[in-house]
């Protein structure tokens, strides 16, 4: 390999950012990722993921790597062995879900204990409200209230709160936004 060739592998390898997509089974996780993949490598059909899945794409410039675990009650155990790497978690809750909040909030504190150090400085931590084309109005005013009073005392003040739809696209722009900013 030549000199300029691994200059370039270094480039692209320090421009990349690891992310991370955790959250409650049926949040969306799966369904944002899809969205954030060029439209010609997207799935038509999302099924729940057993497991976990990567994908890379290039957003806002940079080189992402979009880590997208399972979150069925049987797979968080393994949540904690993505955490060490990861630039920028996305907690995708959804906010049409409201009997779900205090799960969703204690699954996220808990993910935390592991090194509450990190959010704020060396990683960034974005919740993302999904499925707003589910509400509208005050009840969409009412939840994402009440979603962002559960989960802001556990994300920290450095957390970014963007509302989304995987399904509608609506808000995935701030999403990439957020995920790439410096
Ligand atoms: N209306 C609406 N439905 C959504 C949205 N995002 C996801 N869904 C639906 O919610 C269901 C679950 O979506 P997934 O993306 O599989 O959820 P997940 O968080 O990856 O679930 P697990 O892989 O089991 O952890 C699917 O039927 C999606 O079509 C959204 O923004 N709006
Ligand atoms: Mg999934």
């Amino acid at each position: 390999m030549g000199l300029l060739t691994i200059i370039k592998k270094q480039k692209l390898k320090d421009n990349e950012i690891r992310c991370l997509i955790l959250g409650l089974d049926n949040s969306g996780k799966s369904t944002i990722v899809n969205r954030l993949l060029p439209k010609d490598q997207r799935s038509t059909e999302i099924t729940p993921t057993v497991g976990f899945q990567i994908h890379t794409a290039h957003i806002q410039d940079r080189l992402v790597s979009l880590w997208d675990i399972g979150g069925q009650t049987t797979l968080r155990p393994f949540w904690d062995n993505y955490y060490d790497k990861t630039d920028v978690l996305v907690w995708c809750i959804d906010v049409s879900q409201p009997l779900r909040f205090d799960e969703s909030a204690r699954e996220l504190f808990s993910f935390l204990q592991r090194d509450r150090g990190r959010p704020g400085h060396d990683l960034k931590l974005i919740v993302a409200l999904n499925k707003i084309d589910l509400l509208s109005g005050s009840s969409l005013t009412t939840c994402v209230a009440s979603v962002q009073d559960d989960l802001s005392d556990v994300a920290g003040a450095g957390a970014v709160f963007v509302r989304c739809s995987g399904v509608t696209g609506q808000g995935m722009e701030e999403l990439s936004y957020a995920m790439c900013a410096d």
